[in-house]
């Protein structure tokens, strides 16, 4: 029986409602490179990845003007209308295509910052069933509001952290915590939500603080600036 492989999986069907503008966020250039191009070719320089699995919109066309290409194999499939549905569709595809064995690092496709470092760290600790995800703790003081725009208290930030991607589990494991957090009608924002939802306790492997999710449009000059940190804006 051949070894179980690991695909990256990446949601990619997002609007980008924050950044506003008419091209979806994923297809902006970034140091002259779409930030869904230059987050595939981080994950795919992995020697442990296989291919990559992307999520798109039903009504992208964008996706094949970029005409990606890659030696590993890229597939694209139908994304849905929350994040969890286009990793969901991602997950279903690679089930019926015999990756029932396999593992699914998924990495939101508007996170062309994350570094081979922490992306090594986290398939070497969570390639298991257990899985894990980046994240690093909470170093800001942490106020919780009254509503009204005061101060009600200061909230303990000991144990807190801040969830990234990518986040690393069994295709089959995090299929089946999807769909039971979804008939539950729990609110998922990122995959660990899912499988914590099934009482699983995902490993917190730490991650860079400039693993940045690009959300707003002050968000792409700080991206380019940390691609610039890790010498990384080649095309
Ligand atoms: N229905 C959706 C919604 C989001 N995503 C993807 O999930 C990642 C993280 O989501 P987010 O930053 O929230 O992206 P958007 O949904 O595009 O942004 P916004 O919430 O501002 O509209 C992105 O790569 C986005 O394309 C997706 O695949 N399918
Ligand atoms: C998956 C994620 O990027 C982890 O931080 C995050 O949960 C997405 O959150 P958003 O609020 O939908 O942008």
């Amino acid at each position: 029986m051949s070894e179980p492989r690991i695909w990256a999986v990446l949601p990619a069907a997002g609007v980008g409602r924050r950044m506003g503008g008419p091209l979806p966020k994923q297809y902006l250039p970034l140091a002259g490179r779409p930030v869904i191009a230059r987050t595939l070719d981080r994950l795919l320089a992995l020697p442990a990845v296989h291919g990559a699995v992307v999520a798109l919109s039903p009504e992208d066309n964008h996706w094949d003007a970029l005409g990606y290409r890659h030696r590993k194999p890229v597939h694209r499939v139908p994304g849905g209308a929350e994040r969890s549905d286009s990793v969901q569709s991602v997950l279903h595809w690679l089930a019926e295509q015999g990756g029932t064995r396999d593992y699914a690092l998924v990495h939101d496709a508007v996170r062309p910052c994350v570094g081979m470092a922490e992306l090594e760290r986290l398939i070497d600790r969570a390639r298991d069933e257990r899985g894990g995800l980046l994240a690093f703790p909470v170093r800001d003081t942490l106020k919780r509001d009254d509503g009204d725009g005061h101060v009600a208290r200061t909230v303990d930030r000991e144990g807190l952290w801040h969830a990234l991607t990518p986040q690393l589990f069994p295709v089959m494991a995090l299929r089946e915590a999807l769909a039971k957090a979804g008939e539950a009608g729990l609110t998922i924002t990122d995959d660990a939500s899912a499988m914590e939802a099934v009482g699983g306790r995902p490993r917190l492997i730490p991650g860079e603080a400039t693993n940045i999710k690009i959300t707003r449009p002050a968000d792409l000059a700080l991206a380019e600036a940390i691609l610039v940190a890790q010498g990384g804006t080649g095309a």
